[in-house]
């Protein structure tokens, strides 16, 4: 099935979607083994395992070598890439070169891109020419030296009519669904209602068609401060902590590596080498 048919039957059995952003072999196994609907391979990548400050130095490169990751992890889940920072809106020639590279080298089911009816066109030439594209407005982390820091959107009656008006472009472009990203939720809801395309929430309320969280959030993985959006369902951060200081300190005590945990050599061998002291 395509990724456009499973999201339009989950849209209209009222079936929310369940989207994670993962980036690597086990995370993706793991998103699979708990039938995750869809795995986005996010540009967030940059900062969750990179150790960016945003995600404006994220790669083309980046993007192919964690997707390809994530394929080979979640073979059989559908995926969608981002395309990162300035790899879709500097000239249409260049949108669709990226856009074949990452789909060729990925294999992705679809590829994701920030913006409304500035990027509009873009999709739309991307769609025609055989890729499927997710549109994401609101918070678009990729501009967050021009929105000056990383808030929820349409708030005022002008940036919701402006959110309002980029949504329906992608839906009218071709777009064969849209993340919004910290939306207020019944701006959400009304413009989930108003599409005809699946709504993924980040950050904008219950109504959506789907949510998507990043996995290293859901787990408190190497991330410190959250954003009030994100449901935490473990603690991977103590955990990981209390135990690799319990290996350190078992190392400094010799108490590690025990008995069962070493290999061992016939005596005439090591007479054979040493002599028979
Ligand atoms: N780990 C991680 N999770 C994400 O969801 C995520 C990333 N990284 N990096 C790329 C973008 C950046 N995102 C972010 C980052 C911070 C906030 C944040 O701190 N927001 C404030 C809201 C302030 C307000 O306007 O009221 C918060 O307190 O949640 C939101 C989205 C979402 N994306
Ligand atoms: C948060 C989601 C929507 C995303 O774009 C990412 O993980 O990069
Ligand atoms: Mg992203």
């Amino acid at each position: 099935m395509t990724i456009k048919r499973m999201l339009m039957d989950k849209m209209n059995n009222q079936e929310p979607i369940a989207m994670v952003t993962a980036y690597d072999f086990p995370s993706a196994q793991m998103c699979e083994s708990a039938n995750t609907d869809i795995i986005l391979v996010g540009d967030s990548l940059g900062m969750v395992v990179l150790g960016y400050s945003s995600t404006i130095k994220v790669t083309i490169e980046d993007m192919i070598h964690h997707g390809k990751a994530v394929k080979r992890g979640a073979p059989g889940t559908y995926t969608v890439v981002d395309m990162p920072f300035m790899s879709f809106n500097v000239s249409e020639r260049d949108a669709i070169m990226n856009a074949k590279e990452l789909f060729q080298a990925i294999e992705p089911d679809a590829l994701k891109i920030e913006g409304g009816v500035d990027v509009a066109p873009t999709v739309e030439r991307i769609t025609k020419a055989g890729i499927p594209v997710v549109g994401h407005v609101g918070l678009t982390p990729q501009n967050v030296n021009v929105l000056g820091g990383y808030r929820v959107q349409g708030r005022t009656e002008a940036e919701a009519k402006q959110l309002v008006e980029d949504a329906k472009a992608l839906e009218e472009a071709g777009a064969i669904a849209v993340v919004l990203e910290c939306v207020p939720a019944r701006l959400a809801a009304k413009l989930t209602e108003e599409l005809s395309i699946p709504t993924i929430g980040i950050g904008a309320g219950v109504e959506c068609d789907g949510q998507v969280l990043v996995y290293h959030d859901l787990l408190q993985y190497g991330v410190s401060r959250l954003p009030k959006f994100v449901q935490s369902y473990a603690n991977f951060n103590q955990d990981a902590s209390e135990a690799v200081s319990r290996y350190v300190r078992d190392v400094k005590n010799k108490t590690f590596p025990a008995e069962e945990h070493t290999f061992q050599i016939k005596d005439e061998v090591l007479k054979g080498v040493y002599g028979g002291k």
